[in-house]
């Protein structure tokens, strides 16, 4: 069984759960259900640099804790003072040690779109996901098929959710509807084997039709990754151990966004 079949099963159990513990009104009562949401798609266009998508990750099944001194909260704040573009927060506990509390909590006190970040299958994670406050949720291509792709994209526009559809290799970009994606996530990490490659981002880059916005996903520290990753249809990245791991997430990342700057301004 590949990693990522190990997950979705873990998923399925979650989420019969899920639909043992709540009725669909449950989620409809929540007050984030029925509030605006914040967009990601027009934070990257209205942005003079390359967006950022800065994530909150205590683990990862790649390499354990990430961060041992973990305060979801305080991150949070960090990545809203920097004004990055959203904050992807992993909800996954198993195999991330995240949860849906921290979204929720987050989204009190959001200042940019915040992102689910899960492995989603079924609706009631979308219809969760809104009333915890998210503004995007990803779909991961090689964890769905054709029809839960349809049904999942449905669940999002009725929660007036942005979609990030990720791949990682040019084969599951058959399965796509551009008209109905136009926000694709190209992680440079095989989700079964774990190896990052960031060359992957342009290799798929470049086979996205017009129209399409691209953020590059995962393996991303330093100013060399930033260049190889460029190209005109990649608007943001998404950044995730490079923060956790940092002893002073305040001033790793100010010289992050720094670097992004002046990429902008050499190109
Ligand atoms: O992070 C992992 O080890 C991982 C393993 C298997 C499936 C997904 C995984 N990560 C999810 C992500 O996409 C990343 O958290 C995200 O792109 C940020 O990556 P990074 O900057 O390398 O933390």
């Amino acid at each position: 069984m590949s990693f990522l079949e190990q997950i979705i099963n873990t998923k399925k159990e979650e989420i019969k759960n899920l639909h043992n513990r709540y009725s669909l009104s449950f989620f409809e009562e929540q007050e984030f259900f029925h509030s605006s949401t914040l967009s990601l798609v027009g934070s990257l266009f209205e942005s003079k640099r390359l967006g950022l998508i800065a994530e909150i990750k205590k683990a990862s099944p790649s390499k354990g804790i990430l961060r041992a001194d973990f305060n979801h909260a305080e991150i949070a704040k960090i990545y809203m003072n920097n004004k990055v573009n959203a904050i992807s927060v992993l909800t996954d506990s198993k195999y991330f040690k995240g949860s849906i509390e921290y979204l929720k909590e987050i989204a009190k006190f959001k200042t940019v779109p915040l992102l689910r970040k899960d492995f989603i299958i079924d609706e009631y994670q979308i219809f969760e996901a809104k009333a915890s406050g998210a503004d995007v949720v990803l779909l991961i291509g090689e964890a769905l098929s054709a029809e839960q792709s349809d049904s999942l994209i449905a669940a999002a526009s009725e929660c007036n959710l942005e979609i990030l559809y990720e791949i990682h290799s040019p084969a599951q970009l058959d399965k796509i509807d551009f008209d109905k994606i136009k926000l694709i996530g190209i992680n440079n990490r095989n989700l079964d084997t774990f190896e990052v490659d960031i060359r992957t981002t342009r290799l798929i880059a470049d086979m996205l039709p017009e129209g399409t916005v691209a953020i590059s996903e995962s393996g991303i520290n330093t100013p060399d990754d930033i260049k190889i990753i460029s190209h005109p249809k990649v608007k943001g990245l998404l950044v995730g151990e490079y923060f956790m791991k940092s002893e002073d997430i305040d001033k790793t990342l100010k010289q992050f966004i720094n670097i992004l700057e002046e990429t902008n301004n050499e190109n």
